[in-house]
């Protein structure tokens, strides 16, 4: 029998209130809460001072493999997974090849299995070959061990409404969602990579307007809502976006959505020195739009941060501007960074921290063993935290294989301490442990 023991942290019921204990840990369970009668021979987690949340989960991953495995691995992105406190990723459906078939999901799923740091659940593409045109074999994924329940063409929106109608209308007799890239591409084009407005016309940089990503939310609210089904909105970016999803919210639509770090805390600004570090998809937004999201955040609109890690070569990144790959590393980082936004001063509390970065995503990706409040018998996936930490991120340090983070050089405040997969430490002090 092995037992973990962590003595004195202090965690948070939904309703906000705190307690402070010890937590016995034991066979990957959840044995004892508060005062814990403990085996001499359990391994202790001094966690005084620290608080300790239901492990992340982050509902939008990059791991390049199979396809671009000089960028990241399912092995390394597990690693940077483990270090940010997530006990669970979806794997994007973006890879070469494409994960649309059962086959491709379950090797994704063993391939998470053999790095064993963190549960890697395999997104399915919405569309054979993320070509929005005929779809992928939903109900096949489904059915297979992978048990794909979350499709996405994500880096690509399904355009065609007949398509993602037949994909919502399929996806409801197993209770999937389909996560939608929202942006039209009739009107953000190939060449766009800057919000579009006063900024992209004096930066010169191709145009990328708020309404591509609003209407075609407002388009699949009306799907999800003629259809039944679910609908999640990757990565909202925009305050038009956000008003729509919490129209369709208001109206029983059952419609779910995430913002990224980056969207909440890096400012347009940032674009001036044309860094491609900075360009992502979506583009990062004015204040305004910024202030919106933080809202959102806060009133239950959005309900999950995901951290659309997406890790690039060196050389796919070094270019002019609108020549360089879109996307940016965040699996290490997104703690820290929302801690330090958001929770350091008071404007969002740590239930509130647990709903969006692990119970919320957990839930949408119905992902029973993830984001459960603590209580005996309960799955140890866990994580604690240090508010009281500060970080630097350094670039060179991150355990992905690429260096793209636009966080390099910031120092945070708030960090991951330790994370805790089925009982397991999975990560301790920035490190990953042994898998
Ligand atoms: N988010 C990004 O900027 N890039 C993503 C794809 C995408 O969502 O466009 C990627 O796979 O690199
Ligand atoms: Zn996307
Ligand atoms: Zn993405």
């Amino acid at each position: 029998m092995s037992s973990l023991l962590l003595t004195g942290p202090t965690w948070y019921a939904v309703d906000g209130t705190s307690e402070r204990g010890d937590v016995l840990l034991t066979d990957g369970v959840v044995a004892q809460v508060g005062t814990v009668d403990a085996p001499k021979n359990a391994e202790r987690v001094d966690a005084d001072g620290l608080v300790l949340l239901p492990g992340f989960v982050d509902l939008h991953t990059h791991l390049r493999e199979p396809g671009r495995e000089d960028t990241e691995t399912i092995e390394s992105g597990s690693r940077a997974a483990a270090v940010g406190g997530f006990t669970a990723v979806l794997a994007m459906a973006n890879t070469s090849p494409v994960t649309d078939t059962a086959e491709a999901a379950e090797r994704i799923l063993d391939l998470g299995r053999a790095a064993g740091l963190v549960d890697v659940v395999p997104v399915g593409a919405v569309t054979k070959g993320l070509e929005g045109a005929e779809l992928a074999e939903l109900g096949l994924m489904h059915r297979s061990r992978a048990a794909v329940r979350v499709f996405s063409d994500d880096g690509r929106c399904v355009a065609d409404a007949r398509v993602m109608r037949r994909a919502l209308e399929y996806v409801r007799a197993f209770d999937g969602v389909v996560s939608q890239h929202s942006q039209d591409p009739s009107l953000a084009g190939p060449q766009a990579c800057c919000h579009e407005g006063e900024l992209s016309g004096r930066l010169g940089l191709p145009g990328w307007p708020a309404v591509a990503e609003a209407s075609v939310i407002a388009r699949d609210a009306m799907l999800a809502e003629h259809t039944g089904s679910r609908v999640h909105v990757a990565h909202v970016s925009t305050a038009e976006g956000v008003d729509v999803v919490r129209w369709a919210k208001a109206r029983g639509i059952r419609m779910t959505a995430e913002v990224t770090p980056h969207h909440l805390a890096l400012g347009t600004d940032l674009l001036a020195g044309y860094d491609p570090v900075f360009k992502v998809n979506p583009p990062l937004r004015p204040d305004e739009h910024r202030a919106a999201l933080v809202d959102a955040l806060l009133d239950g609109t959005i309900d999950a941060v995901a951290t659309d890690h997406a890790p690039h070569a060196r050389h796919d990144k070094e270019h002019a501007f609108v020549d360089a790959a879109f996307g940016m590393l965040g699996l290490e980082t997104a703690f820290s960074v929302v801690h330090d936004l958001l929770v350091a001063d008071g404007r969002l509390g740590w239930a509130d921290l647990a709903r969006l970065l692990s119970t919320g995503p957990a839930r949408i990706a119905g992902l029973a063993d993830h984001g459960r409040p603590l209580a005996p018998g309960g799955p140890a996936n866990l994580v604690l935290v240090d508010p009281a930490a500060t970080v630097t991120v350094d670039r060179d340090a991150s355990q992905s294989l690429s260096r793209n983070t636009p966080w390099h050089g910031r120092t945070l405040t708030g960090a991951v301490h330790t994370t805790i997969l089925r009982g397991t430490v999975t990560a301790r002090g920035g490190e990953p442990t042994a898998c």
